[in-house]
């Protein structure tokens, strides 16, 4: 039982981070009547034009959190990116706050080396080799050890920047130097991993809420230059490996424990499913469910955040969205083509209305449905090439 919006009878929810997700968990929010705040470093970005306030700020500063979170007194606190002060967030929540999932989740999540070591070294979990290293000098003795290629990624950064995959000794100082500039918090650490020759990957968005956990249909999904490119649900897999993959995702989601969803990453390969990374919130891949689910993963966060019940989640049709990436740096441009994109059946597109492009920035995707899988993937490929972004 709750009130109207700002009202004293009201809840509140705070996101930090707005981005293109971040949008969508704030619009079902909305739609459940609650009070909505978006938090980002810039102005404009896609969630602070359908909050009902906005605020911009660093928030790997944790002063800087903390004032706005003692200003604004929210009742759910819910991270929508990784880098962010996440030790402020525990501090917060020993103070009663309730930080969603919850703040160890966000903390450990917030860095590779924190979630790597909890799957693999204290829940068992089976992963990719792994080294983690300060130095050049350092890497040079990890990536010999782990053998080339090997893929190389900053403590802290997320679709992909500042990740390459090595494949000689030769190529080790430019893949630290790229790692080093590309991390979020400039810090001097990196994660090397063994290169998985998967046959797929998947997300397996799993919620937890009161009624307990729920898997939804594993979502397949492409990655070009560790950033995803098209995802489509169902992906078709044998039932051994949906046991192992759920298995992965029970034991992970159990251990960081709260109430909302996961994407949980994981690599289908010859020798039985790996465990990748784990998103304590919704996952890029899964914006195809807003098409595919009865309830998206969005409206799944919002719903169990908020301490609702989540009987059931039901795979409507199969589905696929395809991304539509910048290519330049630029603050006076248009999106083309979308009369020709949704020209195409069973096709919506979202526009995430960025104030600027960068290059590889996703500006939009193209969601669509259809009987079969492939033939989704085909129609929203389709769609997001009908898509341009135009510079001026
Ligand atoms: N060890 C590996 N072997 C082979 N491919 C890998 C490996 N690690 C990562 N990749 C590829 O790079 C992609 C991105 O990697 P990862 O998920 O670790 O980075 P990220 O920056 O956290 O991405 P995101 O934020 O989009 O989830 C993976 O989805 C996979 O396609
Ligand atoms: N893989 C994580 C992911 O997709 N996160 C999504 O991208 C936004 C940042 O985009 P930007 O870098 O274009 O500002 C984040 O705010 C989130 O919505
Ligand atoms: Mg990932």
């Amino acid at each position: 039982m709750y009130g109207s919006p700002l009202t004293p009878q009201g809840r509140k929810l705070l996101l930090l981070g707005s981005g293109e997700l971040g949008k969508e968990v704030i619009m079902e929010a909305q739609r459940l009547g609650v009070e909505t705040v978006a938090v980002d470093r810039y102005a404009n970005a896609p969630a602070m034009g359908v909050a009902h306030r906005s605020y911009v700020t660093d928030m790997l500063d944790g002063d800087a959190l903390r004032r706005i979170i003692e200003e604004e007194r929210p009742h759910y606190i819910v991270p929508e990116i990784e880098a962010i002060a996440t030790d402020m967030l525990v501090e917060l929540e020993s103070e009663g706050y309730h930080v969603v999932p919850t703040a160890r989740a966000a903390r450990l999540t917030m860095d590779r080396e924190g979630i790597r070591r909890l799957a693999a070294e204290k829940l068992g979990l089976p992963t990719a080799p792994y080294r983690f290293a300060d130095s050049l000098v350092q890497l040079e003795a990890a990536a010999e050890e782990l053998g080339y290629p090997c893929v190389i990624k900053p403590i802290m950064s997320s679709s992909g920047k500042g990740q390459s995959v090595c494949r000689s000794r030769e190529e080790l100082a430019d893949c630290w130097g790229y790692a080093i500039e590309g991390g979020r918090a400039k810090k001097n650490r990196i994660i090397v991993e063994g290169f998985v020759r998967f046959q797929s990957e998947i997300t397996l968005l799993t919620v937890r809420s009161v009624s307990g956990t729920a898997f939804c249909a594993p979502i397949g999904h492409t990655q070009k230059d560790g950033d995803y490119i098209e995802s489509w649900q169902p992906h078709e897999m044998s039932k051994a490996h949906i046991r192992e993959a759920e298995q992965i995702a029970k034991t992970i989601t159990d251990e960081l424990g709260g109430y909302g969803i996961y994407g949980v990453e994981l690599f289908i390969t010859a020798d039985g499913v790996l465990f990748s990374e784990v998103s304590p919130r919704p996952h890029d891949t899964g914006m195809v469910t807003m098409v595919t689910q009865d309830l998206s993963e969005f409206a799944l966060h919002v719903r169990a955040i908020l301490g609702f019940p989540i009987p059931s989640v039901a795979l409507m049709t199969p589905g696929a969205s395809h991304t539509l990436k910048a290519d330049r740096e630029s603050a006076s441009f248009s999106v083309g083509g979308i009369e020709e994109a949704l020209s195409l059946p069973r096709t919506q597109v979202r526009l995430f209305g960025k104030p600027e492009t960068k290059p590889g920035r996703r500006m939009a995707v193209a969601l669509s449905t259809a009987s079969d899988t492939e033939t989704a993937r085909g129609i929203a490929r389709q769609a997001a090439e009908s898509l341009y972004v135009n510079y001026e």
